[in-house]
């Protein structure tokens, strides 16, 4: 039999060990998006009225997020797809670890990915699977192919299906947000290559009931890696989005029926630095579990990320360098860091501007990266 993957079963303790207990958990005030109107209210998209892409550009400018309703997803799909996933994390501890995430892969159970980065435990466990893999992958868990097995992947399945319609439909709202004109985004070839080639990969994540909430964090503040994060959660808030000046954490509202939309680092090169990845986090609850289904989009894995030429003002050059998305997380993991300045690492320095290489090299290899723009990473 395999043994667990977590060191507890957080579903039944009766206090946040202090392994896991952050410290620094409260290093800003937390605010109600719903309660404070104003700046603090996180932008809402409406994808039936076509996404206003002037809303769509100051979202994603300022916040790099917003919640998206009017997609289309019937919200009947929604209760479903939380619900398998929920039976999914009540099976037994043994069960779930035949699927455990093997060292150096990204698929998988288990532990947040980026508690390697921390000292202190998350109050979470996920399971990570490329979106199309849904059956073979399932199998891990569900060997007999039975009932439950069968259950769980055509809800998954549809779900897929669903979001990967929406993927293009967000994609094409972000490009028109750009500025880019219908011709460039049907007939620019990195465009049009990106629509073709994305690949979506689903975390399913659960959040156990908490005995000390206020003590404990589901997961650390991060920047999600890829391109776009279509977020589905259970109608218990626990998403927060840091902001800055004054410095605080958002709680993003769980309205039922809505989604969230939030962009990753290499969304961020591709669109030379003007639409922003969002910092964000996930705090507990201390009366209900929560689910929370990411579905993250991304470019293949071969393929090198560089600033859209369509997005580089006229006569300047390209702000950051080429990265696969493989690079680009290992850097970051080596990092180590909190905040996003793995993407500083990416940055073309001011003083090469203009100079002959100094725009985009695509496929240059990070090793020189890591010894360039990274002195402040000590
Ligand atoms: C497709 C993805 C996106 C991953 C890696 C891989 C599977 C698991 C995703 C997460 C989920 C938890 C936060 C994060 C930061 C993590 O550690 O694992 C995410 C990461 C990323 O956005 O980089
Ligand atoms: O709990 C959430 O809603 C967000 C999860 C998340 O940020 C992630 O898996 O990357
Ligand atoms: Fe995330």
């Amino acid at each position: 039999m395999a043994a667990p993957v977590l060191d507890i079963d957080l579903r039944s303790a009766e206090r946040v060990p202090e392994t896991y207990a952050w410290a620094g958990r409260d290093d800003h005030p937390s605010v109600d998006s719903s309660s404070s109107a104003g700046r603090d209210a996180v932008p809402v998209v409406d994808l039936a009225a076509g996404g206003d892409p002037g809303a769509v550009a100051r979202a994603a400018e300022e916040w790099g997020a917003f919640l998206l309703v009017g997609h289309g997803v019937p919200a009947e799909l929604l209760a479903r797809v939380e619900e398998q996933v929920a039976r999914l994390f009540a099976l037994p501890a043994a069960t779930k670890a035949r699927a455990a995430r093997r060292p150096g892969e990204a698929n998988g159970y288990g532990r947040p990915p980026i508690e390697i980065r921390f000292e202190t435990l998350m109050w979470s466990e996920g399971y990570a699977f490329p979106a199309g893999d849904v059956r073979a992958e399932l199998r891990r868990v569900w060997p007999d192919a039975g009932d439950d097995y069968l259950r769980f992947c055509d809800v998954m399945e549809e779900y897929h299906g669903e979001m990967k319609a929406l993927g293009n439909k967000l994609l094409d709202v972000f490009f028109r947000a750009l500025g880019l004109t219908d011709e460039q985004i049907a007939g620019g070839e990195a465009e049009r290559r990106i629509r073709d080639t994305m690949t979506a990969t689903m975390h399913p994540i659960m959040y156990p009931r908490c005995p000390e909430p206020e003590r404990a964090l589901g997961l650390a503040v991060h920047t999600d890696s890829g391109f776009i994060t279509v977020i589905m959660q259970s109608p218990v808030p626990g998403l927060q989005l840091r902001r800055r000046r004054p410095d605080r954490w958002v709680t993003v509202p769980a309205p039922e029926g809505a989604l969230v939309v939030v962009l990753g680092d290499l969304f961020q090169v591709l669109t030379n630095g003007r639409f922003r990845s969002a910092l964000h986090r996930a705090v507990v609850s201390g009366e209900r579990d929560r689910i929370s289904v990411p579905y993250f989009l991304g470019p293949p894995h071969d393929m090198a990320v560089a600033p859209l030429a369509s997005a580089v003002p006229p006569g300047r050059k390209a702000a950051f360098r080429a990265v696969t998305w493989p690079e680009y997380a290992a850097v970051r993991d080596k990092a180590r860091r909190t905040d996003s300045s793995a993407l500083t690492m990416l940055k073309v320095a001011e003083e090469e501007e203009g100079e002959e290489d100094g725009g985009v090299a695509p496929n240059q290899g990070l090793a020189s990266l890591m010894n360039k723009g990274c002195d402040n990473n000590a």
